[in-house]
């Protein structure tokens, strides 16, 4: 399974004979683990090291290499290129692997959709010189677009325009493969098919959106035929405790017994709270999860019903 993917990476690394002996070396140990895909840079590197920490999927990456054995987990780490993760997954050279659901939709492979990790979120949108001519997507057709994203762009004029797939289009395509926002400036196109997040950099470029294609995010996704597949449980299931450590914060408070019922539907908890009996018997303490979005609002609404000594404790970790 993986002697294509080994292949690739050699050849890559065949130029720098001073880390072949360790290529080699690591190679030779991947054999019998679990191949996972993380972006190799950009937007979506950091936070898939935390969530890789947080897993604690420990590993040590040396410089200009992109296997890494893992230290305590059967597992071989393979850092690519966000856009090029749903390919190596998709044809099962590696068993998992995170990237952005547009480049997944992008690629149009065969991959199962995993967990939504919740960061690298952002919006595939159509970008269009502020005070220019077009309005509405359909003032482009017959215009020239340019994107890195052809492939979800041509789908989305061939809806718009009304042509059956791979039919000819009347809009120009143009690939592109960063700093999209340039091209309506330079004449490269019309408008643009591009990534938006904050909107500053649109905004910085005198365009603003007239449609969102995808709204996305980084997802876990796994190959149809995985090896490992136990393995596969224990990451996603450690991946759903940093999820859910990260949604929820820990509240623990002080309730008279008498005011319990009305506190408790205040703070139900995931499943149900605990409450505690206290050496004094008119009191019990609870502790509860509650989503971080709503805690100051719940912390309100306990103190105005009786509860006391009301605190807030962050999760670092959790299995859910
Ligand atoms: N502004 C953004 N905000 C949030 N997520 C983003 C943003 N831009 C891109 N992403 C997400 O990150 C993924 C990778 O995008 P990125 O621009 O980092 O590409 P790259 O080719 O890996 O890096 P680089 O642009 O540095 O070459 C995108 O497919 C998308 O899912
Ligand atoms: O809405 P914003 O928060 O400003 O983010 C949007 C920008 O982020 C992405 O590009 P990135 O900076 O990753 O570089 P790239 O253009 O080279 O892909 C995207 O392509 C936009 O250019």
């Amino acid at each position: 399974m993986i002697e294509s993917l080994l292949r690739v990476i050699l050849r890559a690394y065949s130029s720098y004979s001073i880390f072949s002996y360790t290529t080699m070396d690591l190679v030779n140990h991947m054999t019998d683990r679990l191949l996972f895909a993380v972006p190799k840079k950009g937007r979506l590197y950091e936070k898939c090291y935390n969530m890789l920490k947080g897993a604690d999927i420990q590993f040590n990456r040396s410089n200009r290499l992109d296997i890494a054995l893992c230290i305590n987990l059967p597992i071989a780490l393979i850092f690519l290129p966000a856009a090029d993760i749903p390919t190596f997954v998709g044809e099962g050279r590696c068993d998992i692997g995170i990237t952005g659901y547009d480049q997944v939709m992008e690629s149009n492979v065969d991959v199962e959709m995993g967990m939504d990790l919740s960061f690298g979120k952002c919006k595939l949108q159509i970008q269009v010189p502020q005070n220019g001519p077009y309005q509405n997507p359909n003032d482009l057709i017959g215009k020239t677009i340019v994107s890195s994203f052809t492939s979800l762009t041509r789908k989305y004029f061939e809806k718009l325009e009304g042509v059956p797939e791979g039919g000819n289009l009347k809009t120009k395509i143009k690939f592109v493969g960063g700093s999209v926002e340039a091209s309506c400036a330079l004449g490269v196109g019309d408008a643009i098919v591009d990534l938006v997040e904050s909107g500053e950099t649109m905004k910085a470029a005198g365009l603003h959106a007239i449609e969102t294609i995808l709204d996305t995010s980084a997802h876990l996704i796994l190959s149809k035929n995985p090896s490992h597949p136990e393995l596969l449980e224990l990451i996603q299931s450690r991946f759903e405790g940093l999820l859910a450590a990260n949604k929820y914060v820990l509240c623990n408070y002080n309730a008279p017994r008498d005011k319990l019922p009305d506190l408790l539907k205040v703070t139900p908890g995931r499943r149900a709270a605990t409450v505690s009996p206290l050496e004094d018997d008119n009191w019990v303490a609870v502790s509860s999860m509650v989503e971080r979005k709503d805690i100051a609002i719940k912390m309100d609404q306990l103190k105005k019903l009786g509860a006391s000594d009301i605190l807030t404790l962050e999760i670092t970790n959790c299995r859910v």
